[in-house]
């Protein structure tokens, strides 16, 4: 990203402006309203043009945004203008299914090398990915100048692993496993979980669906 401060909410957002602005840009769309953003990505225009405003005044009232300048501003903010090689430790359930999707919505994200202890996997390229020997981590990820990993092992070996990322100067880590990892304040942390979503949306669809009380419980 930039070096400019935008407050996390907005930052989370982007990824969604982006791929609806791509969307656009391919249709040959050259002008968007906020109004038709908000209805397209499910965020209300007061709060895309609050969020626009951080980056300065990219909108002119009763003109639109337009689309070319806003892509290329979001694809230099979010750094899409170039390739970001990432490494992902554990090729079992997960891993495998991350590493066989890889990214395909997008040019500018990949994983480009994988790590496992397993000694059936590591050795073979799947999915055009080579598996590694964790033995080979250190070395791997500075050859290759990685400094983002995608960690999908069992619980119980996240931590160590975590503790060598965070010596070999990584700097984020996507955490698929259940466990709240610690790192220093170099290393920022991503924690992915499905069953939170889940969660969550259940929680949404109780308290806040317009559906009856009655049909909702069913
Ligand atoms: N976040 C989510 O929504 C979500 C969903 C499913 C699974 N998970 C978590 O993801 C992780 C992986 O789940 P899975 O079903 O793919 O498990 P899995 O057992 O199929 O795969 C784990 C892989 O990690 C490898 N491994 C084990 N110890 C290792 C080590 N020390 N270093 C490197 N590799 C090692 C194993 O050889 C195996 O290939 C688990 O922690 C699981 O709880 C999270």
């Amino acid at each position: 990203m930039a070096d400019f401060k935008i407050p996390k909410a907005t930052a989370k957002r982007l990824p969604l402006y982006y791929r609806y602005l791509n969307f656009l840009h391919n249709a040959g769309k050259e002008k968007v309203s906020s109004t038709e953003l908000s209805e397209a990505v499910k965020v209300d225009s007061a709060t895309i043009r609050r969020d626009f405003s951080y980056f300065g005044a990219l909108g002119k009232r009763g003109y639109g945004y337009d689309v070319d300048s806003l892509l290329a501003f979001f694809a230099k903010t979010l750094n899409q203008d170039h390739l970001t090689n990432v490494a992902l430790i554990g090729v079992g359930n997960l891993g495998h299914a991350l590493l066989n999707y890889n990214f395909r919505q997008t040019n500018s994200v990949r994983i480009s090398a994988a790590f496992d202890v397993n000694p059936d996997i590591t050795g073979t390229i799947q999915s055009g990915v080579p598996i590694y020997p964790m033995d080979e981590l250190e070395t791997q990820l500075k050859d290759q100048q990685i400094d983002i990993v995608i960690l999908t092992v069992p619980t119980q070996a996240a931590q160590d692993i975590t503790d060598r990322l965070t010596k070999a100067g990584v700097h984020g880590i996507l955490n698929f496993t259940p466990l709240r990892i610690s790192v220093p304040d170099t290393v920022r942390v991503q924690n992915v979980d499905l069953v939170n979503e889940l969660q969550t949306l259940i929680y949404f669809i109780d308290h806040y669906s317009n559906r009856p009380k009655e049909e909702a419980k069913q």
